[in-house]
């Protein structure tokens, strides 16, 4: 049997099919492709503007490595005229943030873009590994979350809503100090979809209206985009692993199964029986309307009285944290969110203390790992039933 052709260059063999589309194409054909939706995403959303001096978040892993090379390729390429630069927390996790740090400083030679380092020691005075020795690894995300960005961080999604700006944030603050006028991070489809789907489960409407937004934190002079907005995961990996990136890929050691929570599963099933459900779910969000009165829950924007960042409350959470750290009473702040949206509504404080953002959604959260594969199998089962009903194939 000749070997199948690429359906874009109909010249070279096709070496493998996209996650995204199904279709088959060569090497070539898949990184062309995959940068130049970047591009039109890019542009279409108007993330950036020339001369801005650009802050890539850059972890060392893949997301944000991918983001490195494709920013600065594209960028040249096309003649953004940005000023981009790589900016990195070392939030003094030892065996993995050290390690993810000299990927991120080989990367600064790869691409020839410089890197700046901010360490939570130097703005809060603690490690992480201090902190987790005070707090243990059970509440510990919390204080990694607020640190860096609420919720940058994966193994704390409920928290990463999209709203700009609410809280003393370690990337923001090395934004500053490097004079950026905007961040990029490696926020992919995946994780977008999976945070609409986590704040519908949680009935979290004023975030449900901004968390799918590319650009956060407009009007702010530090916004942060997500040019990976539409980019699957599956191809990012896809795309360093056949450009033999240089990236590093362990888990946080104090979050280990954080990747694996229960919308990422639910998300990842939906897209082994649908791919292009990961767009769809990213597309709904976008087109809700939301009444007025839902905007208005969200907390208004003001200064905290202490550090004097933007903080949603007159002591931003990040205070209240550290006050805790340093009094010796670490627990102090962490358990504030629970019950916000629960209680409030009237739930039983039992069904309310099952809200996720009260810790990373790791296996053992609200119902056994068995129970919850089965309802993952059971609504997967219903979808692909319905889907070929439709006439999909
Ligand atoms: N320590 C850090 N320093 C700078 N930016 C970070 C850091 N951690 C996370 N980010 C930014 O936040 C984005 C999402 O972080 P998350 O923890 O979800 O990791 P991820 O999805 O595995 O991404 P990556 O593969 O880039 O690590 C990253 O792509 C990166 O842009």
């Amino acid at each position: 049997m000749a070997p199948r052709q690429c359906s874009r260059c109909t010249v070279a063999k096709a070496m493998l099919r996209r996650p995204k589309t199904q279709e088959q194409v060569c090497r070539e054909c898949f990184f062309t492709t995959f940068e130049e939706e970047v591009h039109q995403t890019i542009v279409d959303n108007k993330l950036f503007k020339p001369g801005e001096r650009v802050a890539i978040a850059a972890s060392g892993g893949k997301d944000s490595t991918v983001l490195a090379h494709i920013m600065t390729t594209l960028n040249s390429r096309h003649g953004y005229g940005l000023d981009l630069f790589l900016l990195s927390i070392d939030e003094g996790i030892s065996g993995y943030r050290d390690d993810s740090l000299e990927t991120v400083k080989r990367n600064e030679q790869q691409y020839g873009i410089p890197l700046r380092i901010v360490s939570y020691k130097e703005l809060y005075g603690w490690t992480m590994d201090e902190i987790v020795a005070q707090i243990g690894t059970k509440n510990n995300c919390t204080f990694c979350g607020v640190f860096r960005r609420q919720g940058l961080c994966r193994s704390d999604p409920i928290l990463y809503c999209g709203v700009p700006n609410l809280d003393t944030q370690a990337l923001d603050r090395g934004a500053v100090l490097a004079g950026a006028n905007k961040i990029a991070t490696g926020h992919n489809a995946d994780d977008v979809a999976e945070t609409v789907l986590l704040n519908i489960l949680r009935g979290d409407v004023p975030r449900l209206g901004r968390c799918a937004n590319i650009i956060t934190g407009e009007d702010s002079p530090l916004p942060r985009v997500k040019p990976f907005k539409y980019a699957y995961e599956k191809e990012i990996v896809l795309y360093a692993y056949y450009k033999k990136l240089d990236y590093f890929s362990t888990e946080c050691i104090y979050a280990p199964f954080a990747a694996r929570g229960f919308a990422r599963e639910f998300i990842k099933d939906l897209e082994a029986a649908r791919p292009m459900a990961i767009i769809d779910v990213i597309r709904s969000a976008e087109d809700f309307v939301f009444a007025a009165a839902s905007e208005e829950k969200l907390p208004q924007p003001r200064t905290c009285e202490r550090c004097g960042y933007i903080s949603s409350q007159p002591v931003c959470k990040a205070c209240v944290l550290l006050e805790g750290l340093n009094r010796g009473l670490p627990r102090l702040g962490v358990s504030r969110t629970r019950g916000r949206h629960g209680e409030k509504a009237g739930l039983h404080p039992s069904v309310a203390r099952s809200d996720p953002s009260s810790g990373p959604p790791g296996p053992g959260t609200g119902g056994s790992e068995a129970l919850r594969a089965e309802r993952i199998r059971r609504a997967v089962k219903q979808v692909q039933i319905s889907y070929e009903e439709a006439g999909g194939t």
